[in-house]
């Protein structure tokens, strides 16, 4: 019997690829229907062609990597034709092997070459390296493949009638390490459902017995099968495909379910928990067709959501006789183009994820390069949308997006799912990408994004009304049931209102439930038993001589009103501070300065490149050298200028570094970031948090310093996880450095609010009730904090959390009231009375309310004052750090 098996050649026409199997008897058409799918085992190969003692060389430090290869050719326009596996021996050669394991050729490197940019030449073939494969387990099997089968690559197995279908491998075997389906029925397979109405079990749910076709893969042959929901009337069982399934973590498996009960339109009662195991008979509603998944990053939404597009490509729960084979195969899955929009910065990562976990020759991606011109992109967008089964996903940057909507426009109802990476972009209701987006007539849509939707309401509205049009009303409706009972219920004048506050936690709960039937949050505390220990380490340092002399004369000449302040008035000012906490050489370019004070005041004096924070940083980095040799540093910066700072201090003292920044040509960031994590010599890497934080994957190091913070917090969590995420081996230590007294410190506070505030929606049901609409944290009281220079603190931070002496203490409720208390000026013990009277006074409400939601952020934070002997010093390497005041040290081995 010959069975179809579709490969789809990423850059060629696809070809069936028919494959024999053998079994002793060829079973009866209708054993064939039912039959279920076979699970075969990897490829096989003979001794002679195993790679030499693998792992023997991998124990002496052999390295593996993925690669592409193609004929060679003199095509000007070449793509390629497969993937397959490289293999470094010890003494610098590579070894090339195709992904059914069979070596073809082998190379070495010229001098100084870069074995990332090298095409490798042998055998007829060219060959370039993709990747390094780390994760363990891959490695493992690639051993097991290259090193221990036996040849029999191009055996077919061919069926014999009736007989259970035996095991072989085929000549089109895919990427090592994954198994093989064969789409063949037969009558075991009988699912078991979970009714989510009544938590009862049952085999033939609703019209399940009516099912008329088998699912792709028998779930009884897979280790963990991953099952979708279901629903009356489905036809069929979708079950995501093993090679993607093996991979998962349990909270992407319920992501991928998740994700897939939303685009179909299927209804979890409100109660229900998935726990990504059983499947479930749901209701086929249609009342939501979009899902907002906004895990937080480094869960790995990427390869979810390459699940779920892989499952819906080749998969559907309701096939039909014209869509299947006469074996009851589906040829098609429910869609037939899916179109992926990102940050134009993310679309190799897009394309490397997909080779990564589903290898390029299984489905055809589609890129638009980005220095194409826009009558090219909209010529690619139309073949794209027209040629069935060349290419099946497009990944589009949010720029070139407005160049092809037209295109698009034309044929996107055959688009059958739209992926909006980092969506969040998405919140402004007035952007050309949005209305670009909104008029696609594509009714399936994923949004990801792992910045939680920052407490305005506005801005939630208008991505909710995008993935699900309508589902909340208009927006003058959503203003009225929700904006305004929740605003008016935050504001401080109507704290003792109870209507109004009751009002206010009862939409707020209604808006959280019914949001919920499409938004999924989970923090990076799921991945993190997975992950190396992180500590996160927050350093407050002595601001120098020179910089509180900057800040004094700044702030006397500056004559700014206090009373009647604005941010937008004072915005320049602030943004002169800050960069006097980087160091201050950076005000003689500012042009606040220039403009307002040069000219009023000497501060020539002052204007040296010293700062407190310059001094940890370079005391931090030599310990490193020093003591953990083997690290590697990401230092991050938000302003490119002190980025050049950093830089001139690395050269001159000699630590081999490399540089991202906005500067850095796309097609250059790669090769960056991956000469960083494999070139054992460079030691930093210079990171610009705006334009470099989304997306990379910096695993070679496992020390990283925020050297500033930005208001948003989410742009340094962001940065932040570049290096704590999946492939890190090492214990990470995040640093972050703020000058101690100073707006630093005061931006950071605002920060942790912030976090407190958005956590408190997205996360936290129990605290909804919190929920506030609008993230006013500006208050003019607020903006004149800002500037106040507190030279006698340790940490002001600290000060406001907290009463302790510094000694590993830890934040807990009992001492918000303490450092109430403290900040209040009411010190040591003070009567019911009098702390009554004090706690009532409107000033001291604001600042138990702002402790509150700082220490909310903090607690389980070691306090540490100017770092005290302590095991975690030496780790963290702080030792003889003397510009250090105060130190939060948490670590999650704690
Ligand atoms: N189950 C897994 N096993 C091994 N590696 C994984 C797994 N899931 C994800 N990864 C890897 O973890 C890294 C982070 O994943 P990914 O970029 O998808 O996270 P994310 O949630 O999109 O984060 P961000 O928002 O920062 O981009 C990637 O290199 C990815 O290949």
């Amino acid at each position: 019997m010959r069975v179809p098996q579709y490969v789809n050649k990423p850059f060629k026409s696809p070809v069936i690829c028919k494959k024999s199997v053998s079994t002793t008897e060829s079973p009866t058409p209708t054993q064939q229907m039912k039959a279920p799918a076979v699970v075969r085992p990897l490829s096989k190969r003979a001794p002679s062609d195993v790679a030499p003692s693998i792992n023997k060389k991998a124990a002496q430090g052999v390295a593996y990597y993925s690669i592409m290869y193609r004929k060679r050719s003199t095509k000007k326009h070449k793509t390629w034709d497969g993937d397959g596996t490289a293999i470094e021996m010890s003494n610098g050669s590579f070894r090339f092997y195709k992904d059914d394991g069979r070596f073809f050729g082998s190379g070495s490197l010229g001098k100084g070459e870069d074995k990332f940019e090298r095409i490798f030449t042998c055998s007829g073939c060219e060959v370039q390296l993709d990747h390094q494969i780390e994760d363990e387990q891959e490695v493992s099997k690639l051993e097991e493949i290259l090193g221990s089968s036996t040849k029999s690559t191009n055996q077919i197995v061919k069926p014999s009638l009736g007989h259970k279908i035996k095991q072989g491998t085929s000549s089109r075997s895919p990427s090592p390490g994954i198994q093989v389906v064969h789409y063949l029925p037969t009558q075991k397979f009988k699912p078991v459902y979970r009714n989510s109405q009544s938590d009862s079990f049952e085999s033939t749910p609703g019209a399940a017995n009516a099912r008329r076709f088998p699912p792709i893969f028998d779930p009884s042959q897979i280790e963990d099968p991953l099952i979708m929901n279901t629903f009356t009337g489905a036809e069929c069982d979708v079950i995501v495909d093993p090679i993607l399934s093996k991979h998962l973590r349990p909270h992407q498996r319920v992501g991928v379910k998740f994700m897939y009960d939303c685009v179909m339109g299927l209804s979890r009662p409100s109660q229900h928990e998935d726990d990504g195991k059983t499947s479930c008979l749901l209701q086929k509603t249609d009342e939501v067709q979009g899902c907002l998944l906004a895990d937080e990053m480094g869960l790995g939404k990427t390869l979810m959501t390459i699940a779920l597009i892989w499952t819906l490509l080749k998969q559907t729960p309701t096939p039909s006789k014209e869509t299947t084979s006469q074996f009851g195969i589906p040829l098609q899955g429910l869609c037939n183009k899916v179109l992926v929009v990102c940050p134009v910065t993310l679309i190799a990562n897009w394309k490397r994820e997909f080779s990564k976990w589903l290898g390029l020759n299984r489905i055809g991606i589609l890129t638009l390069d980005s220095k194409s011109t826009p009558e090219k992109d909209k010529l690619h967008v139309r073949n794209f949308l027209r040629v069935q089964r060349t290419y099946q996903v497009l990944i589009l940057g949010y720029e070139k997006l407005l160049s092809v909507t037209e295109a698009l426009q034309q044929e996107s109802s055959s688009i059958g799912l739209m992926v909006c990476d980092e969506g969040h972009r998405l919140k402004n209701g007035q952007s050309k990408t949005l209305s670009a987006l909104n008029s696609l007539d594509i009714s399936r849509k994923v949004l990801l994004t792992g910045t939680p939707i920052q407490n305005d309401l506005t801005e939630f509205f208008t991505i909710i009304d995008f993935l699900n049009c309508g589902i909340m009303g208009n927006f003058s409706q959503f203003k009225r049931d929700y904006i305004n009972p929740i605003t008016r219920a935050r504001d401080v004048n109507n704290k003792y209102n109870e209507t109004i506050q009751t009002r206010g936690k009862d939409r707020t709960d209604e808006l959280i439930d019914a949001t919920k039937k499409f938004t999924l949050r989970r923090t990076a505390d799921t991945i993190s038993k997975f992950l190396p220990p992180k500590t996160d380490v927050v350093l407050f340092c002595k601001p120098t001589k020179s910089q509180i002399q900057a800040f004094e004369k700044i702030l006397t000449n500056a004559q700014l009103d206090l009373s009647s302040i604005t941010p937008s008035s004072s915005l320049a000012l602030i943004t002169l501070f800050k960069k006097i906490c980087n160091s201050p050489s950076l005000i003689s370019q500012d042009s606040y300065y220039l403009e307002n004070i040069k000219s009023k005041s000497d501060l020539t004096g002052c204007l040296g490149l010293d700062s407190g924070k310059l001094r940890v940083l370079l005391a931090l980095l030599e310990n490193i050298r020093s003591s953990y040799p083997q690290e590697k540093v990401v230092i991050v910066s938000n302003y490119t200028q002190t980025l050049d700072i950093i830089q001139n201090i690395l050269t001159s003292n000699r630590f081999a570094f490399t540089r991202l920044d906005g500067n850095t040509p796309t097609k250059e960031r790669d090769r960056i970031v991956r000469a960083f994590n494999t070139v054992p010599s460079l030691f930093a890497f210079l990171l610009s948090a705006k334009s470099g934080g989304v997306g990379l994957n910096l695993i070679g190091a496992s020390r990283l310093v925020l050297f500033d913070n930005d208001w948003n917090p989410a742009i340094d969590l962001q940065a932040m996880s570049r290096i704590h995420r999946d492939g890190q081996r090492r214990p990470c230590f995040i640093y972050r450095l703020l000058t101690t007294g100073c707006i630093d410190e005061k931006i950071f506070q605002r920060q942790l609010m912030k976090i407190s505030l958005s956590f408190r929606f997205m996360g936290d049901q129990e605290s909804s009730s919190s929920i506030k609409a609008d993230d006013n944290l500006f208050e003019t009281d607020d903006l004149k904090d800002l500037f106040t220079v507190l030279t006698s603190t340790k940490s002001n931070t600290h000060d406001l959390i907290c009463a302790c002496h510094g000694q590993k203490e830890h934040v807990s409720d009992s001492k918000v009231t303490a450092a109430t208390m403290a900040e209040t000026g009411a010190k040591g013990w003070t009567s019911a009375m009098d702390l009554m009277a004090s706690m009532e006074k409107a000033e001291s409400e604001k600042i138990a309310e702002k402790a509150a939601l700082v220490q909310q952020c903090l607690v389980d934070y070691e306090h540490i004052e100017t770092l005290k002997a302590h095991e975690i010093i030496s780790e963290a390497a702080l030792e003889s750090q003397t510009d250090v005041t105060f130190a939060f040290i948490k670590s999650s081995k704690i």
